[in-house]
């Protein structure tokens, strides 16, 4: 088995211990707290649903462990001003550099290039990086089941409120589910892509759903490619959309974006 998910949470501890070196974490969170200038990111998805169009997280990402590079000419102002324009209700910024050649620049760019609340994309596992992720400007943090422990969940979850941010959790099966279903957090992702081995499937989401109380909002994660999937999806009443991979491998990504969503 390719067990890229337990490489990424390896790597994660030596790359927070270096910035921690480099930045106290009393210093981040002053930082953190003084910013006044969050962006409601569950309430942006809750209000395209509410017009009847589906919300959508636009992804902002190079390159992935499935895919290599992505996308070459990477600007992420004209990416973000692109998908602003086009009708996305949230950006997702991937922040890891080593798997996903991310970066810390890249989310604050794409949060200064237009007005949409910005999800920080990244693994986290220490508390650093969620007032880290709020210093940055991020409104929303994901947590992911597979790679915490319940009582992090948890502690992580307050953390990410007390700092004023949003949280997407997010699973891939019907334990992690369950684990999910005890937090706070209304924004579920259901990741269709099983992370250990890449496969990708929109049937998970589907088979999963019938299991999740109406109070929480299902985000289909990965593997959208085409306004069919769209559809299906929609026909089930999922609403939000996590996207990455469509919108980075086309030369105009919101125009892109357009085309899944809103030309049919
Ligand atoms: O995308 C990967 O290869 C990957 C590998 C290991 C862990 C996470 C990974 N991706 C993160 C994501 O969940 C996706 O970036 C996101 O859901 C968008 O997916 P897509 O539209 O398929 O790019």
């Amino acid at each position: 088995m390719n067990d890229i998910l337990a490489k990424i949470l390896e790597t994660k501890k030596n790359e927070v211990a270096t910035a921690r070196q480099m930045r106290s974490e009393s210093d981040v969170l002053r930082e953190a707290k003084s910013r006044k200038d969050l962006r409601g990111f569950a309430r942006a998805i809750e209000e395209k649903i509410a017009q009847g169009k589906p919300g959508v997280i636009a992804e902002i990402k190079k390159a992935s462990p499935s895919k290599g590079v992505i996308r070459e000419n990477f600007n992420v102002v004209d990416i973000a001003t692109s998908y602003a324009a086009h009708g996305a209700a949230c950006l997702s910024v991937l922040t890891d550099v080593t798997f996903f050649q991310g970066s810390y620049d890249y989310l604050r760019q794409a949060r200064a290039a237009c007005t949409l609340p910005v999800l920080r994309k990244d693994f986290i596992i220490d508390p650093y990086q969620i007032v880290h992720a709020r210093a940055l400007g991020a409104d929303c943090i994901l947590l992911i089941v597979a790679a915490l422990s319940p009582q992090q969940l948890r502690e992580f979850e307050s953390l990410a409120k007390e700092l004023g941010m949003d949280v997407l959790v997010e699973v891939h099966d019907r334990h992690e589910l369950d684990i999910a279903l005890e937090l706070d957090t209304t924004l579920l992702g259901i990741n269709n892509r099983n992370l250990r081995t890449f496969e990708t499937s929109l049937q998970n989401t589907l088979d999963l759903l019938p299991a999740v109380p109406e109070s929480k909002r299902v985000v289909t994660e990965s593997g959208i490619l085409t306004p069919d999937d769209v559809a299906l999806m929609r026909e089930h009443q999922v609403h939000a959309f996590l996207v990455g991979e469509a919108f980075m491998k086309a030369p105009e990504p919101g125009t892109a974006l357009q085309e899944l969503f809103f030309s049919h």
